[in-house]
Order: C-alpha cells, then sequence, then structure tokens
C-alpha cells in the first residue's frame, strides 16, 4: 500500500471529518424529524376531545420564517412601545456601549502592535509610555465590559415585565384564563407567562448583543485591517466564511421546534408535580404506599422530556463540533494565510522591526474580525432557539389576544354553533337566535343548553326567576345543572333561546369548592373585593384571643363589623379567636375544613349581599342542620337563590323547583311552584 505523505494524510484527515460531520448531520437531522412526529403527539396530549381541538387556533410551523419575523416584531412593539419608552432608552444605551467596545478593542490592538514592536527595538521609554496608556485604557474597558453584561440584563427585565404585564391585562380581562385553559386547552397558560416569557426577553437581549457588536466589529476592524493587509485578504476571510455558515446550516435540525417541544415537555412535567401538591391528600388517602402509580405517571413524564434533551445535547454536541472545527480552527489557519501569502509574493523588502509590530496588530485585529464573523455565523442558532420561544410566547399571545376580543368571542361561538348543527340535526327545528341580555331579574326562555363537546344538554328550557321567587334546581348527575349557570354567567357561549339577567356585581356565584385567596381572614370574606395590604392592616390593634365576638367588634377597618356579622351568621365567628383576628394569615385552603371554607363561602354572600346568589351544592360538606340555618340566614338577608342541592329538606327555601330529566334522549325538564 502507498505511504501517504504527511500533507496527504492531513488532506485526508480533513476530508474525513469535514464528510463524517456532513453525513452525521443528516443522519440526526432525518432522526429528530421522526423524533419530531412523536414529541409533537405528546406535547399535544392536553387536548381533550376532538371538538375542542376544531376549537383551538392551526398550530403554526415554528421555524425562522416570514411568520416567525410577523411575530417577533408584534411582540417587540409590546415590549418596546415608543422610541422615548424605558426600554428604547436602554437599547440606546447599550449600543453606545457596544461601539465603545469596539472602539476601545482597536484602540488596545493598537498599544499592542506598539508594545511588540518597542520590545524588538528596545526602546525602553516608548515601552513605558505605552504600558501607561495600556493601564488607563483598562479602566474604560473593565467598566464598558461590565456596563454592557448589566445592561443586557436590565434590558431583559423590562422587556419581561412589559410583557407580562400584557399578558395578565389581556389574561385576567373578560375570562379569558378560563376559556384558554377549560375550553380552549391551550397548554400551561402558567408556564408560558413566567418561563418562556423570561427566557424570550433573555434571549432577545442576548441576540442583540451578539449580533450588533460582531457588525460593529467587522466594519472597525476590516478597516483598521486594511492598512497592513488591504482589502483582498480580508474578502478571502469573508468568503470563506460564507462558504461555512452555508454548510451549517444545511446540517443544521430545526433548532426552533425542538427549542419549542423542549419547553412544552418541562411545562407537562411540572404540570404533573403541580397536581400532586394540588391534590396531596386524595393521593395520600388511596395510593398504594410505594406511590406506585404517581412515581410511575412523574417518571413517564420526566423521560420523554429526558429523551428529549438527550437528544438536543447530542445534536448540539455534533453541531458543536462542526462549528468548532470551521469557524475557530480551521479560520486561524486561513487567517495566517491571509496575512502571510501577501508577503510572501512581495519583491520588496520590509524592516523586521516594522514588520513585528504590523504582525502583532494585525494578528489581534484578525482573530477579533474572525471571532466577530463566527459569531455572527453562529447568530443563526440564537435566532432559531428565539423562534422556539418566540412561538411558545406567540401562541399565548394571540390566544388570549383573540379571546379578550369581541370578534374573537363571536368566532369561537360560531365555531361551537357549527359543530352543534353537526351534533344535533334537529336543532334546526328548535332554534332561537341566541340573545343574553340585561334586565332586572333572572329570565331564561326557549334556551337550549349544550356542552362544548355540542351534546344537548337541555331542549327549550323557559323558566325566571323574579326578585324575590328563589328557585332551587335538582336533577340526576350530568343532566347539565352546573351548565345552566356556566351559561347564565356567560362562561359558554349561549347556542340557542334568549336569557335575561341582572348585571355583573348583582349576581353572587358560590361553587362546591370554593376558592380562598392568599391574605388575612378579613380578606376572605371580602373576596372579590382586592385584598387590603397586610401591613396595613396589623399596624392596627391586636386581637385578644379571649375576648368575645361583640366586644372584638371596632374598627380597624370600616367593614369590619359586617365581616363579623357575617362570619357570625355562619356559626364560624370562632375563626377570629385563633390567631390574629380577622389580620390572621394562614394557608386557609389547608387549614380550614371543607364545611368551613363552604361557610366561609356562605359569608361572603352575606357580606355583600347581592341581589341574587347562584348556589352550585354550596353546602354540600356542612352538616344537615348547619345547611338548613346558612339558607335561613340567606334568605333571612333578602338575597334570591337560585341554588342546585340534593337534599329535598332545603326544597323549603325556595318557591320554585326546576328538575332536569338529564335523559340523553329527551333532554326534558320540568318547573312547579312550592308552597313555601
Ligand atoms: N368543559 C367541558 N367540556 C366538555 N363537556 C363538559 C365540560 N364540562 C361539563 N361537561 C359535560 O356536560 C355535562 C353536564 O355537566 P354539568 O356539570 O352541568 O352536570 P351537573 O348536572 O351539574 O352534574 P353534577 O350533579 O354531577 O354536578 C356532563 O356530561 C359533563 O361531562
Amino acid at each position: 500500500m502507498a505511504v501517504l505523505s504527511k500533507h496527504q494524510q492531513r488532506v485526508v484527515t480533513l476530508a474525513f471529518v469535514g464528510g463524517g460531520a456532513f453525513v452525521g448531520g443528516r443522519v440526526l437531522h432525518l432522526n429528530i424529524k421522526r423524533f419530531q412526529k412523536e414529541q409533537a403527539a405528546l406535547c399535544e396530549t392536553h387536548a381533550r376531545s376532538a371538538a375542542q381541538q376544531a376549537l383551538q387556533p392551526r398550530k403554526a410551523k415554528v421555524a425562522v420564517n416570514a411568520l416567525f419575523a410577523k411575530r417577533l416584531q408584534e411582540i417587540l412593539r409590546i415590549c418596546m412601545p415608543s422610541f422615548t419608552s424605558k426600554e428604547a432608552v436602554l437599547v440606546i444605551i447599550q449600543s453606545c456601549l457596544l461601539v465603545s467596545r469596539t472602539l476601545l478593542t482597536d484602540y488596545i490592538s493598537g498599544l499592542e502592535g506598539i508594545s511588540g514592536q518597542s520590545v524588538i527595538n528596545q526602546d525602553w521609554p516608548l515601552f513605558a509610555t505605552n504600558l501607561a496608556a495600556f493601564a488607563w485604557a483598562a479602566v474604560p474597558a473593565a467598566l464598558v465590559n461590565s456596563g454592557l453584561k448589566y445592561m443586557q440584563a436590565l434590558i431583559s427585565l423590562a422587556f419581561q415585565q412589559r410583557l407580562t404585564e400584557h399578558l395578565h391585562d389581556c389574561y385576567l380581562s373578560n375570562r379569558v384564563y378560563y376559556v384558554a385553559s377549560t375550553l380552549r386547552g391551550l397548554s400551561n397558560a402558567d408556564q408560558r407567562i413566567t418561563e418562556d416569557v423570561q427566557k424570550f426577553s433573555s434571549a432577545i437581549s442576548e441576540l442583540f448583543s451578539y449580533t450588533f457588536k460582531p457588525m460593529l466589529d467587522i466594519i472597525l476592524f476590516t478597516r483598521s485591517l486594511a492598512r497592513t493587509i488591504g482589502y483582498k485578504g480580508q474578502f478571502a476571510l469573508y468568503a470563506y466564511f460564507l462558504l461555512t455558515s452555508a454548510f451549517l446550516r444545511s446540517i443544521s435540525p430545526p433548532l426552533a421546534l425542538m427549542t419549542a417541544q423542549e419547553a412544552a415537555l418541562a411545562g407537562n412535567f411540572r404540570n404533573a408535580h403541580q397536581r400532586i401538591v394540588s391534590h396531596a391528600e386524595e393521593i395520600a388517602f388511596n395510593d398504594p404506599p410505594g406511590g406506585d402509580t404517581e412515581r410511575m405517571i412523574l417518571n413517564d413524564h420526566l423521560n420523554r422530556y429526558m429523551r428529549h434533551s438527550r437528544l438536543s445535547s447530542f445534536q448540539k454536541f455534533i453541531q458543536q463540533v462542526a462549528d468548532g472545527f470551521t469557524i475557530k480552527y480551521t479560520a486561524s489557519v486561513i487567517g495566517l494565510l491571509v496575512y502571510a501569502a501577501p508577503l510572501y509574493y512581495s519583491k520588496e523588502t520590509r524592516d523586521s522591526k516594522q514588520l513585528t509590530g504590523d504582525y502583532i496588530r494585525s494578528m489581534r485585529l484578525m482573530m477579533n474580525t474572525s471571532s466577530a464573523i463566527g459569531q455572527l455565523v453562529l447568530v443563526y442558532k440564537r435566532v432559531t432557539a428565539l423562534a422556539g420561544h418566540t412561538s411558545r410566547v406567540s401562541e399565548l399571545l394571540e390566544s388570549v389576544k383573540q379571546l379578550s376580543t369581541k370578534e374573537g368571542r363571536e368566532n369561537r361561538a360560531h365555531a361551537l354553533q357549527k359543530m352543534v348543527e353537526t351534533n344535533d340535526p334537529d336543532k334546526i327545528a328548535t332554534y332561537i337566535t341566541p340573545q343574553l341580555k340585561y334586565g332586572p331579574s333572572i329570565e331564561f326562555k326557549n334556551v337550549s343548553l349544550y356542552s362544548p363537546d355540542g351534546a344537548m344538554l337541555v331542549r327549550d328550557l323557559s323558566f325566571s326567576v323574579p326578585t324575590g321567587q328563589s328557585t332551587i334546581i335538582m336533577g340526576p348527575n350530568g343532566s347539565g345543572k352546573s351548565s345552566l349557570f356556566r351559561v347564565l354567567a356567560e362562561l359558554w357561549p349561549l347556542q340557542s333561546g334568549v336569557i335575561s339577567r341582572p348585571p355583573r356585581g348583582e349576581i353572587f356565584y358560590l361553587s362546591q369548592r370554593p376558592y380562598l385567596v392568599r391574605g388575612t381572614l378579613r380578606d376572605q370574606v371580602r373576596y372579590p373585593t382586592p385584598p387590603l395590604s397586610v401591613s396595613r392592616a396589623t399596624k392596627g390593634k391586636k386581637w385578644s384571643s379571649s375576648a368575645s365576638l361583640q366586644s372584638l367588634k371596632h374598627t380597624n377597618h370600616p367593614d369590619d363589623n359586617r365581616v363579623l356579622d357575617a362570619l357570625d351568621a355562619t356559626e364560624i365567628g370562632y375563626l377570629v379567636h385563633r390567631g390574629d383576628g380577622l389580620d390572621q394569615l394562614q394557608n386557609w385552603e389547608e387549614t380550614l375544613s371543607g364545611g368551613e371554607k363552604q361557610r366561609l363561602a356562605v359569608a361572603r354572600v352575606l357580606y355583600h349581599n347581592p341581589r341574587y346568589a347562584v348556589l352550585d351544592e354550596c353546602t354540600s360538606a356542612v352538616s344537615a342542620d348547619g345547611e338548613e340555618n346558612l339558607y335561613k340566614n340567606l334568605r333571612g338577608s333578602g338575597i334570591t337563590l337560585l341554588s342546585i342541592a340534593h337534599r329535598p329538606a332545603l326544597k323549603k327555601y325556595h318557591s320554585a323547583m326546576l328538575c332536569l330529566d338529564g335523559s340523553k334522549s329527551g333532554c326534558g325538564w320540568k318547573y312547579e311552584r312550592l308552597d313555601n
């Protein structure tokens, strides 16, 4: 076998490594495509039914494309609303720092060249002056470098705050959070608002520095380098980088999609843990001692997430090998060639001392230029990762924006309407143009109720609840009792018939599982009035645990007497004596019993004293006697009740009864007056 020369061996090695990287990249690319399909299916497991999927927006392809540019532009408009905004000022300061840094680098490389030259010439006075200049330059250089990092962090935080506040505005208006999570199946909205927005903000602020700085470097250093090596050699270097970037791009896997999928899988894993925290008691009662079921579910999520992350890491490793080989090391070889070639072919002899100074300066500048171009070539990686974060944030933004606008709600109702018509051909016969109006009392006229799947629950329902005429609703499980309330509260769109209801604020709703806010005991009763500041409340008088409830009736807050009356009426006044009175802070969700929570919720109704109270089995955990007392108090306070209850004993607190039969075929109902 012929023995290869050293040069031939090097050529073969280079060809082998280059070819290997290309083939490896392509194989990986194909594997990732197959893997993506699988992961996309896993990320969508939250979409519960075909009908709900029909109501969801179509998923757009996650890549660096025109859609990404449009979405990014929209997000940036939110992050930086005007050229005079705080964010714009921060970006301008950052740009100034970047320019200063490039100028400083140019200046320092000049000093390095002179230092080298003065050492070779043994010109010590020049060396000393140069050294002093060097030491001075270090001060602004250190300041500018740290300032750049600080500004980057400030920009990222400012963008995150602006974007999160915007999302909060849309997400919490018109009860979008309910539709997004319950009906639209938008996965992990909480993770998107907290983690993904933060990742997006830090990626975009990083991208600005990593794009703007190398561009500046290239422009300035090209001009400086032209003095020693001319433009021709530099363009050879740029041509090499252009070819390299095309090659790297061709072997790059879909990084944007992988970033988005990784975030989705991380969200699902966190969600699985969150479920354990919120259902700890039920799980603890029934789960086998080894925790097998929960462990299996958690490990399943963990494995999916880890499998994806492992593949991503391997892909990044291959990519880094290709990047390092082509950009970092081979670029230095090309740089040296570019510098040495003109000297090699030049006929004129140059002063060796001058040449040393030029060499040091040029090498320094060339290294900086190469690293700047290298950074620019690798910017595609940052851009693709940014595209992944952008798609996660945009999906949420588009979803909440669509749901918070009137047009979006109409589109959704229209889609649901179509589904209902497909599911129920008879509907045409009973169809009444849906209309929801505001009036003094609650009234249903020819209303047909449908679930979000389009299944009919109640057909052609007509009844009214005038003020003072409380109505009890009874019927088997799943017959649509709660759904009636959901449509009345406009959580589900009305599909057919006319509903008249008093405006919000005049109807108070209580569910079987009361929602307890973070805050004091006073805040629990006053909810949904925003909580009072804890520090302000605790400045007042301390509660004495031995004092009677009556003696505690003073005015720490103007409403305190009403709060105490409500607690008294629901027989949980003793809670006030447990700690800091109405100012006590506790994890209410954990410390109160089921019945106490429900009593606290009834205290809320008594405190607010609305015209109507809609009660959805809100006393199911209270003892039979206690339940009757609560109803007596509610009636006594003049509130008109629309209650769902299973105990026949509660009929006597109502003037009428609506029974839903729950049969899937008839979807019938019966309304009767009660002699109370
Ligand atoms: N978000 C939803 N998506 C699809 N179907 C739903 C949704 N919420 C409720 N349903 C279905 O609508 C039907 C009526 O539910 P609803 O909660 O109104 O029953 P209910 O009469 O209050 O029952 P219960 O007495 O058990 O509380 C049920 O079959 C339920 O599965």
